[in-house]
C-alpha cells in the first residue's frame, strides 16, 4: 500500500537561524491511519505538521503528500487536509461561530441550505450548537479548539492534522473528543495525525506512535509496542503513561503481567492474573 504522507530526513532551517533536524526512521502515514507523534518541547512536531502543511519548505529531506510537494502544490493539498492550529486564536476569523465555520463551504460556493446543514450538523456533533451566534474572541479556551475543529472538519476531509488538540479541554470535552475523531476516522475514513503531551490518551486515538528526540524519529509502533519500552520514553523525554508504570513496578515484583494500553486491559490482565476473577 503507498503511503498518503512520506517524510524523509527532513531539515529546516527557522530565519533566525534555527536549525530543526527530523532525521532517523521515515515517517509514513497510510490511509485510514491514527497517528500520534509524541517528542518533548521542541523536538520539531510543530515544525514537522508545517511541512506536511506546505507551510514551510525544507532544505534538506523530502516530504511527500498524496504523492505532491505540499510547499509547491499548496492549494491543491489543503483542501484535502483539515488543521487544528495549536494556536486557535489565529486559526479563527468569522465574525461569529456560525461564519468561522461556514467559511470554507461559502468559499467552495455551497447554497445556503447546505452550508446551515452542514454547520448545524458539525456543530452538533461537538456540542457547540448553543454558541453558533456567538462573538469568537469572547470563547473559552476550549470552546474555541472545538470551534476550529469544527472549521477543520466541516468539509470532512481525507485527512485531519491536529496540534495539541486536547490542551484546555476539561475531561468531559476530552472524552467527547476522541469519541468524536475515532468516529470520523471509522464511519468517515479520515486519516488522523496528532500530536500531544497527554500522553494518557495517546492508546485511545493511536494505531501508530511516531517518538521525535534529538533531531531524530527514534521509534515508530503500536502504541503497546511504544509503551512497553520505558527507558526509551524517559531517555526521549517522556513521562510513560500511568498503566505502564504501574505495570512495570507490578512485574518487577514478580507478577507476571503484560502491559496494557488501556483501562479495560488492565482490568482484564489484572483479573487473569492477580484475582481470582468474580462470578
Ligand atoms: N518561527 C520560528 N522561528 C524560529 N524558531 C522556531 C520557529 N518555530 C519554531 N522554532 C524552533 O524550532 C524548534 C522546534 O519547534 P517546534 O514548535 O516544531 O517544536 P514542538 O515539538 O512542536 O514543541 P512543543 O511541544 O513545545 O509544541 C524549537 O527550537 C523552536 O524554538
Amino acid at each position: 500500500m503507498e503511503a498518503l504522507i512520506k517524510v524523509h530526513c527532513l531539515k529546516h532551517i527557522y530565519p533566525d537561524k534555527t536549525e530543526v533536524s527530523i532525521c532517523g526512521l521515515n515517517f509514513e502515514v497510510f490511509r485510514g491511519e491514527r497517528v500520534v507523534i509524541l517528542g518533548p518541547n521542541g523536538a520539531g512536531k510543530t515544525t514537522l505538521i508545517s511541512h506536511i502543511l506546505g507551510l514551510l519548505t525544507p532544505v534538506n529531506g523530502t516530504v511527500e503528500v498524496l504523492g505532491m510537494q505540499p510547499s509547491k502544490s499548496f492549494n491543491t493539498i489543503r483542501k484535502k487536509i483539515g488543521v487544528l492550529f495549536q494556536n486557535v486564536d489565529e486559526q479563527i476569523i468569522g465574525p461569529r461561530v456560525y461564519d468561522d465555520i461556514a467559511f470554507t463551504p461559502r468559499n467552495e460556493k455551497y447554497n445556503k441550505e447546505e452550508i446551515d446543514e452542514m454547520v448545524i450538523n458539525v456543530a452538533k456533533s461537538l456540542g457547540i450548537s448553543e454558541i453558533l451566534q456567538k462573538i469568537p474572541h469572547y470563547l473559552s479556551g476550549g470552546q474555541k479548539k472545538k470551534v476550529a475543529l469544527a472549521g477543520a472538519i466541516v468539509m470532512m476531509p481525507e485527512i485531519l492534522i491536529m496540534d495539541e488538540p486536547f490542551d484546555s479541554l476539561d475531561p468531559k470535552s476530552k472524552v467527547e473528543m476522541v469519541s468524536l475523531l475515532n468516529h470520523l476516522n471509522k464511519v468517515h475514513g479520515i486519516t488522523i495525525i496528532t500530536t500531544t503531551h497527554d500522553i494518557n490518551v495517546v492508546p485511545e486515538i493511536a494505531d501508530k506512535i511516531y517518538v521525535i528526540n534529538d533531531g531524530n524519529i527514534v521509534v515508530a509502533g503500536t502504541p503497546k509496542e511504544v509503551f512497553s519500552d520505558m527507558e526509551l520514553l524517559y531517555k526521549a523525554s517522556l513521562e510513560p503513561p500511568i498503566l505502564t508504570q504501574l505495570f512495570t513496578r507490578l512485574s518487577k515484583k514478580g507478577i507476571n503481567v503484560e502491559i496494557p494500553i488501556n483501562m479495560e486491559e488492565a482490568e482484564e490482565y489484572l483479573l487473569k492474573e492477580i484475582l481470582q476473577p468474580v462470578d
